[in-house]
């Protein structure tokens, strides 16, 4: 019996935190998908929808009839630019510790299509959304005011999402938020006490190994992480290092494009559903000083276990304990692997049952 047919915890270079894995309870066989591929599809505009060109938003403002990406100030955004220069009252004690934060919250539409989500709308312009990924992080990143860009998306009702047009948001924050500044510690600290970078390191080992990667292109690589939390999480690496978005040559920013659309489609066809995620982006702190540890990266956090409606819930153990997983990341890869870089909507048949 292998190592990793029994119980074990794997250990998360990134954040330092562990994750129990209980591979013995995926014995049995596959349950694969009960269900009809799911064929509904969204009208191309949807004159209720606050994103799509054109129409008004609840805060009252205007759309305009953008025919590629459009981004905005959140109408209700959770930061604003100016904060109260005092912390809130917190009666002087020192275990009530609070302290101002401040802000610019920003929507993102990926494309004036209602109905196209990144694994449909293609790599040409899956690339806009990157250049305005790019020049947001830049122009956000480079206030005084704004020590990190936080870039993701939510995607699907399972996430959260309100509202199904294409879209994802930026936060960016005066303070490091806690998960980016977790993982700056360790990559600054595995460059201190090794000289190189953690996920330089991690990468080339992974394409050496080749058991969780899921596929690569000429810049980027897509894998299940060997200390994958969610089911079907996945990360896409650069292969070179590059310490934020801002850093990529057009070349890269293209490969990164690409790299998104192929895992969207991946992912839509493993239960050939719309797969819900939480997507973001980790890269350096915009504080203007140097950041030689840092390598950007994206992750991914799918919640669905075994078909578009079994989901895997983080609670009981794993809020009072840690997380644990049934399914392998190495096998989870695998599943990702062998499904086709065709859309199952975009098949051929998919026309028949319509
Ligand atoms: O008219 C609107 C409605 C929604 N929004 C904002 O759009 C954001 C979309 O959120 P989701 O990505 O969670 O669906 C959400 O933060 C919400 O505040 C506006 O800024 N204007
Ligand atoms: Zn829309």
């Amino acid at each position: 019996m292998q190592f990793e047919d029994h119980p074990h915890r794997r250990f998360n270079q990134l954040t330092g935190e562990w994750v129990l894995v209980s591979p013995h309870r995926t014995k049995r066989p596959w349950q694969g998908q009960q269900e009809q591929p799911d064929r509904a599809t969204l009208p191309a505009y949807d004159k209720q929808c606050y994103l799509c060109p054109g129409n008004g938003r609840a805060g009252g403002a205007v759309n305009p009839d953008y025919a590629d990406t459009f981004v905005f100030t959140n109408d209700f955004a959770a930061l604003l630019p100016e904060g109260a220069e005092q912390p809130p009252a917190t009666d002087n004690h020192s275990l009530l510790v609070a302290e101002p934060e401040t802000g610019v919250c920003r929507v993102i539409c990926y494309s004036p299509r209602h109905d196209l989500t990144l694994a449909r709308l293609g790599a040409a312009q899956a690339a806009k959304v990157v250049d305005l990924w790019c020049e947001e992080s830049v122009s956000l990143g480079s206030r005084a005011d704004i020590g990190y860009v936080q870039i993701f998306e939510n995607r699907g009702q399972a996430m959260g999402c309100s509202n199904p047009h294409p879209h994802g948001q930026i936060w960016a924050t005066r303070s490091v938020p806690m998960i980016p500044a977790a993982e700056d510690r360790r990559q600054h600290a595995h460059r201190a006490e090794k000289g190189t970078c953690l996920l330089c390191d991690y990468l080339s080992l992974e394409l050496a190994r080749g058991e969780r990667i899921v596929f690569e292109n000429d810049s980027f690589a897509a894998l299940v992480p060997f200390w994958a939390v969610w089911p079907f999480e996945t990360m896409i690496l650069p292969k070179a290092h590059l310490a934020d978005v801002a850093a990529m040559d057009p070349a890269q920013r293209r490969d990164l494009a690409d790299a998104m659309v192929r895992l969207n489609i991946r992912y839509d066809n493993l239960f050939e559903t719309s797969f819900p995620y939480s997507m973001g982006i980790h890269q350096a702190p915009s504080d203007g000083a140097d950041h030689p540890h840092w390598h950007f990266h994206l992750h991914y956090y799918p919640p669905l276990l075994r078909s578009r409606t079994v989901r895997k819930f983080m609670v009981g153990y794993e809020m009072m304990a840690m997380p644990q997983r049934d399914l392998t990341a190495e096998a989870a890869a695998a599943r990702l692997r062998e499904q086709p870089e065709v859309h199952y909507m975009d098949l051929p048949d998919a026309g028949e049952n319509a």
